[in-house]
C-alpha cells in the first residue's frame, strides 16, 4: 500500500482492506479487456455506513492491467488526496466524488470504456438517453415488472472535467445507477461494489445486445 506508516485517517487495515477489494474488481475488468489504453477507473467510499467522508479510488493514467503498489490512493469527497503522496487521483475523481456526495448511500462507482457503450452512446446521443425495454436482464437494475424500462442519460464529452461532472449531476436520476458519456464511456454506481458491478455487467449485456441488435437488422 502506498499510504504513509502515520496515516491517521482511518485504521490502516481498512484502507488495505478497500485496496484489496478494487484490486480485485481491477483484475476482474481487465481480464474483459475492460481497460483498454489504460483507459477507466474504479473508486469505494471507506466505510459502510456512508459515515467516513474518504474514497478508495484508482491513481491516473496507470495500466490497469497490472498490478502495482501504486494503483490506489485515498481521498476526500472534494477529491484530494487524504495523506501526501505522488499519486494523482484518476482525472475523473470529480465525476466519483459528485456521485458520492449526491447519493450518501452510494458505496462504489465504476467507469469503462467499451466499444458496445461508445456506440450505443453515439447512436443515441441526439435522444439524450437510450432506452432498453422487456429485458431480464432489468432485474440486475432492480426493474422487476414485466414490462420493465429504463433510460439511461448520456451527456457530451466535454474535455473540462468540471463541466463534464456538472452535465453530469443535471442528468442524474436516482432511480438510474448510469450516465453513458458520448464516444467516451458509461459511469454506473451502487451501494456496493457487488451491486455496482452487478449494474455495471447488466449494462454492458443490454449495450452488445443492442449493436448486435443492428448488425443483424441490418443483414
Ligand atoms: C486514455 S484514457 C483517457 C482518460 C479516461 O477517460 C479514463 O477513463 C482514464 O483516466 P484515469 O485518469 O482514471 O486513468
Ligand atoms: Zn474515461
Amino acid at each position: 500500500m502506498n499510504a504513509p506508516s502515520n496515516t491517521k485517517i482511518l485504521p490502516l487495515e481498512h484502507i488495505q482492506a478497500g485496496f484489496d477489494t478494487l484490486r480485485e474488481v481491477k483484475q476482474t475488468f481487465a481480464q474483459r479487456g475492460w481497460f483498454p489504453a489504460t483507459s477507466g477507473n474504479l473508486s469505494l467510499r471507506l466505510s459502510a455506513d456512508g459515515a467516513d467522508p474518504l474514497l478508495v479510488i484508482t491513481a491516473s493514467g496507470k495500466d490497469k492491467s497490472v498490478d502495482t503498489a501504486e494503483d490506489f490512493l485515498v481521498v476526500d469527497l472534494q477529491g484530494k488526496p487524504a495523506y501526501p503522496t505522488h499519486l494523482k487521483p484518476s482525472a475523473e475523481t470529480l465525476l466519483h466524488t459528485a456521485l458520492y456526495r449526491r447519493f450518501p448511500e452510494v458505496g462504489a462507482v465504476f467507469h469503462i470504456h467499451t466499444v458496445a457503450n461508445n456506440l450505443v452512446s453515439e447512436w443515441a446521443a441526439a435522444r439524450g438517453s437510450v432506452t432498453f425495454s422487456k429485458h431480464e436482464l432489468l432485474k440486475a437494475l432492480q426493474r422487476w415488472e414485466e414490462d420493465a424500462e429504463i433510460h439511461i442519460p448520456i451527456v457530451e464529452n466535454h474535455a473540462n472535467l468540471p463541466r463534464l461532472a456538472q452535465a453530469m449531476e443535471a442528468v442524474i436520476h436516482p432511480d438510474v445507477p448510469a450516465v453513458l458519456i458520448r464516444n467516451h464511456g458509461v459511469t454506473v454506481w451502487g451501494k456496493s461494489v457487488f451491486e455496482t458491478k452487478r449494474h455495471l455487467e447488466a449494462l454492458e449485456f443490454l449495450f452488445e445486445y443492442q449493436v448486435q441488435r443492428w448488425m443483424i437488422e441490418r443483414l
